[in-house]
């Protein structure tokens, strides 16, 4: 930990302390600019995404060109490059997933497969095979909290489970169960789910030093990833002596939603500036709007909460009520048709439903906030069906009607919210608004320099996008001034 604190304090700026409600905190020893780069690190352990359809390179995640290792057939790369980077580990793996039985291999899910990488890997770096660093080594996942003591006991059931599968695997003498499965807890509540730019989850890696950065629901800072490489960014200015915080999950929803996600996955209640205001006037009528329903009355946006008086639910705006019977009935329908048209998306059935979702979208109309986050998760699914089934202009339609809502539920350089005014802008200028794209392509570029940086080729693409319809716009303006 010595090393570790002086590392980090001459290379980073940054140095770690442990405070009695929180553990271990990062602690920044100089000022970041919003967009610089507080953290790099590459996993201890990485594993890609078991999916049918597509798979990725053990090493790098992408899905181009992968062919699969002949001797194991199961893990999956791109070339001899990432196979060379990745074979100390994977010539033991190798060995083992060959010896397995086939109805072992279409069990493995990913969590194994990264347990498994994490015992070869701390035997290959004590037996000096593969070299240890201040950064790089495995007395860095001992410190990682388990919360063990807290897990629920049907939740220790199924790591007892995983960790004697891991045992089998392995077939070592010396392994010890209990330990796996307290990695097991360790793993829930300190790896991270590696996404490519456009922020779709491509596999999980363990990266011990980026685990000491805790939560806020209001964060300073965001994780992003460039290939396996995890890098922590500011998002804002970080004084001196300030904590860095990114967030764990989900920030639209409401504080209890928010508060629910956090206790049963880490285990802590969090006080951020936005949970300490947890029923107060302002936080319940932020919950009403996102989660709650309209009012009854079409011209008005008041939020509603439950009424005692007519067991109802009361406009606070206007004072209309809406009966209980009524809002049980929508959404018990909004209910049955989502669960459908989910099942005809998953069977790729994209017309039956694009259908099925637009009858969705009336249901939650009726009954829901205009800044519902319900509603807004419905039209992102229609404007990935729409785009998929190339209807650029319904599915332009779809995601302006989703920018308001991220405009209030996400801060300002939040990457969720650039990467909506991408989309926006690439469908403005493919169907030739050119105006409006520049508009929207400058927005994703002012929220994502500062959360992806500008040297990827994700941004570099954006860049050049909004430099070519600028350059379209002042050609459409001197042809009308000839
Ligand atoms: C990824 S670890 C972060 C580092 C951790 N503090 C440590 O000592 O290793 C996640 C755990 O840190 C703690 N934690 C993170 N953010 C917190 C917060 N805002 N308030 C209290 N505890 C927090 C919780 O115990 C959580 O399960």
């Amino acid at each position: 930990m010595e090393d570790l604190q002086k590392l980090l304090l001459h290379d980073h700026g940054l140095s770690v302390s442990t405070l009695p409600e929180k553990g271990r905190c990062l602690f920044t020893t100089r000022e970041y600019s919003p967009g610089e780069i507080i953290l790099s690190q590459e996993p201890y352990v990485s594993v890609p995404n078991k999916t049918p359809v597509k798979s990725r390179c053990d090493w790098c995640f992408t899905s181009s060109n992968v062919k699969r290792c002949s001797s194991c057939q199961v893990v999956w790369y791109c070339g001899s490059k990432c196979q060379t980077s990745d074979w100390k580990v994977h010539r033991l793996e190798c060995q083992l997933l060959a010896k397995l039985e086939k109805n072992r291999i279409k069990s493995l899910t990913p969590s194994i497969r990264l347990m498994v990488k994490l015992y070869l890997r701390r035997k290959l770096q004590n037996e000096k095979v593969i070299p240890t660093s201040v950064t790089d080594n495995y007395n860095l996942v001992k410190d990682l909290v388990s919360h063990i003591s807290e897990v629920e006991e049907m939740q220790l059931v199924l790591y007892a489970q995983m960790a004697s599968l891991v045992n089998i695997i392995l077939q070592w003498s010396t392994l010890n169960i209990k330990e796996i499965a307290e990695n097991f807890s360790k793993l829930a509540c300190n790896a991270h789910t590696i996404c490519d730019s456009e922020l779709i989850p491509l596999g999980t890696g363990l990266y011990p030093i980026v685990s000491i950065i805790n939560h806020s629901c209001s964060p300073n800072s965001v994780l992003v990833f460039e290939g396996r490489i995890a890098t922590v960014r500011a998002m804002q200015t970080i004084p001196k002596g300030s904590e860095v915080l990114i967030s764990y999950i989900e920030t639209a929803g409401s504080t209890m939603t928010r508060q629910k996600a956090l206790k049963d996955q880490y285990f802590f209640i969090c006080s951020c500036p936005r949970c300490i205001k947890l029923g107060e006037h302002d936080d319940i009528e932020e919950s009403a709007i996102l989660e709650g329903y309209r009012c009854k009355n079409h011209t008005c946006n008041g939020f509603l909460l439950r009424d005692i008086e007519s067991k109802g639910f009361k406009c606070q705006k206007c004072g209309v009520v809406r009966e209980k019977e009524e809002i049980v009935k929508i959404a018990s329908e909004e209910k049955t048709m989502s669960n459908k048209a989910s099942v005809a998306l998953s069977s790729c059935h994209n017309k039956e439903a694009l259908d099925m979702y637009l009858m969705v979208e009336k249901l939650q109309v009726k009954l829901c906030h205009s800044f519902s986050i319900n509603l807004m998760r419905t039209r992102e699914t229609l404007l990935k069906i729409l785009m998929e089934l190339q209807d650029w202009k319904k599915a332009l339609t779809y995601c302006r009607l989703t920018i308001p809502v991220y405009e209030r539920v996400y801060p300002k350089f939040h990457p969720l919210r650039g990467l909506q005014y991408y989309t926006c802008g690439k469908l403005e200028w493919l169907l030739g608004y050119t105006d409006e794209a520049i508009k929207s392509l400058t927005q994703a570029v002012d929220v994502l320099r500062i959360t992806h940086g500008t040297n990827t080729s994700f941004m570099k693409d954006l860049i050049a996008k909004l430099e070519e319809a600028k350059a379209e716009a002042s050609y459409k303006l001197s042809s009308m001034d000839d």
